[in-house]
This record gives C-alpha cells, sequence and structure tokens, in this order.
C-alpha cells in the first residue's frame, strides 16, 4: 500500500483506536503489524491503543481488531462501539435497531442510541456469555494475588487488591500461568467501590496499561457478581481511568455493556 489513505480516530471511554475504512479490502488486505504499530506509535504516528479496519465480510460488517503492538485479537468491547458509532455516523446503518456486526469471536448485537447531537449517544453490545474458568495467579514483581480466569471471546485474569496503586505503574505485563494462557492474557486489578459498584486498572495483552477495556470490564463484572452471588439483571458500574460503564448479566448469562463512543477526528495519512 502506497501513498495517503483515510482514517478516524475515536475513543470509547478514552480506550483509542484509529479506524481504517476498508470496505472492499481493497486498500490494506491483510493489515501488516508494522503498519500497526506505525499507525498506534503515540509520537512517530498517530496515536491509539488499537486499530479497527472496517470491512464487508460475508454480508457484514467486520471488526478486523489489532493491538497497538500490531497482535490480532479475537474482540475489543470499547471498540466495537467506536466501531458502530462510524458505521451510523457514515450513514452505513442506523441507530435505535440492533446492528449485527462480525468479529473472530462472532457475530454481535451492537445497538447505537442517536445521542443528543448524534455524537455521544450510548452504545450497548451483546457481549455474549463468559466464561468464568477458574482460579489462577498473577504477580507484579516481588506481589502475588490470587486471580479468576475469565474468557470473554479474549482471555482475561482478575485479581481482586486492597488498593489499585498495588499493582504499581504496570509498565510490564504482569507475570501469568504461561500453560493457562498461552498467547497472553489481559490483567485487571479491582478493587470495590460499593453495592454493585467497582474500579479497576487494566493491563492489556498487546496494548499495555489503557484507561479502559471493554472486555476487561465485562470480566471483572462477571467475577464480582459471581463472588456477590448476584442475580441476574443487576446493573453493575465499572469505573475505569478513561471513565465508567454499565455492565448487566442477563438471566441467560449474556453480558450487556453499556458506555459512550466518540470520533474525535477524521484525515488522511500515509502511514
Ligand atoms: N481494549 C479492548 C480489549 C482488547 C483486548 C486485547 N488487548 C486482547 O485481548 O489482546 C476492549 O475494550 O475490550
Amino acid at each position: 500500500m502506497t501513498g495517503s489513505y483515510p482514517f478516524l480516530k475515536g475513543h470509547g471511554t478514552r480506550n483509542d483506536f484509529v479506524l481504517l475504512p476498508d470496505h472492499d479490502g481493497s486498500v490494506h488486505g491483510d493489515l501488516a503489524a508494522e503498519r500497526v504499530r506505525a499507525l498506534c506509535d503515540r509520537r512517530g504516528g498517530i496515536g491509539a491503543d488499537g486499530v479497527l479496519r472496517v470491512v464487508r465480510r460475508d454480508d457484514r460488517w467486520f471488526m478486523d481488531y489489532r493491538n497497538a503492538d500490531g497482535s490480532v485479537a479475537e474482540m475489543c468491547g470499547n471498540g466495537i462501539r467506536v466501531f458502530a458509532r462510524h458505521l451510523v455516523d457514515e450513514g452505513l446503518e442506523q441507530t435505535g435497531h440492533p446492528l449485527l456486526i462480525d468479529t473472530r469471536d462472532g457475530v454481535k448485537n451492537v445497538t447505537v442510541d442517536a445521542g443528543a447531537d448524534g455524537r455521544d449517544g450510548r452504545v450497548t453490545v451483546d457481549m455474549g456469555v463468559p466464561r468464568l474458568l477458574g482460579a489462577t495467579r498473577v504477580a507484579v514483581g516481588e506481589r502475588r494475588w490470587d486471580a479468576v480466569h475469565v474468557d470473554v471471546g479474549n482471555p482475561h485474569a482478575v485479581a481482586f487488591v486492597d488498593d489499585l496503586a498495588d499493582a504499581g505503574p504496570l509498565r510490564e505485563a504482569p507475570d501469568h500461568d504461561p500453560e493457562r494462557y498461552p498467547d497472553g492474557v489481559n490483567v485487571e486489578f479491582v478493587v470495590r467501590r460499593g453495592e454493585h459498584h467497582v474500579a479497576m486498572r487494566v493491563h492489556e495483552r498487546g496494548s499495555g496499561e489503557t484507561q479502559a477495556c471493554g472486555t476487561g470490564a465485562c470480566a471483572v463484572m462477571v467475577a464480582a457478581a459471581e463472588a456477590d452471588g448476584a442475580g441476574p439483571d443487576v446493573d453493575y458500574r465499572v469505573d475505569q481511568p478513561g471513565g465508567p460503564l454499565t455492565i448487566r448479566r442477563t438471566e441467560g448469562g449474556r453480558v450487556l455493556m453499556t458506555g459512550p463512543a466518540v470520533i474525535v477526528a477524521r484525515g488522511t495519512t500515509d502511514l
């Protein structure tokens, strides 16, 4: 790929993404990891936690998500809200009815509410049924914690801590069980803030510490609701440095995540 091409910049609770329109796949094809790294570079590039390529696949929109290091991940919760906001803003889809968006973790049902000015309406995503896969351990330096393995389409380890500062600067991936997580893991550190109210930090596989993680917030909610013995249809507030998300687990165990999604810029680049 040579020459300049269009991009957009957007974020969901300050988990930020470069969007690459590529509807028929002719612009970027199989996106090279080095291009993703260049686009996500916060000094030499546009800067983002990940890239969302916008492409048609089998008569649906497919969210081709990549982490900032160029690695591929199954699903991105904040990203799919921004992806859906983009489709609506461009008139490619309408608000108010479920959009079926394809991902590497299957098709997700996403509803974009028309915001006050169409920019900041809330977006609700059916994230499917997260799986609780037992106890594990994570560590940062000399500090170790029990954690809960939760699969949200992508892998998570959720550790309840006394203080979010206990996790330290989180400049490196926390130590984890390589046999349980052969492809790496997103690690969340959580404190209680009240009934059905938690706060978290996350070190994301392939992106480092981010200001928010949608799949991570769902993993945290499920771990907390399980520990609380909470019944279905209880809204949990999950606070993150980038802002709160509302997460609900339905009767059938499906998790609905609701939060903002904003497009902040459009442009062209030749990165
Ligand atoms: N920021 C994303 C998570 C990306 C997951 C990725 N870091 C991985 O699983 O490797 C979210 O909002 O769910």
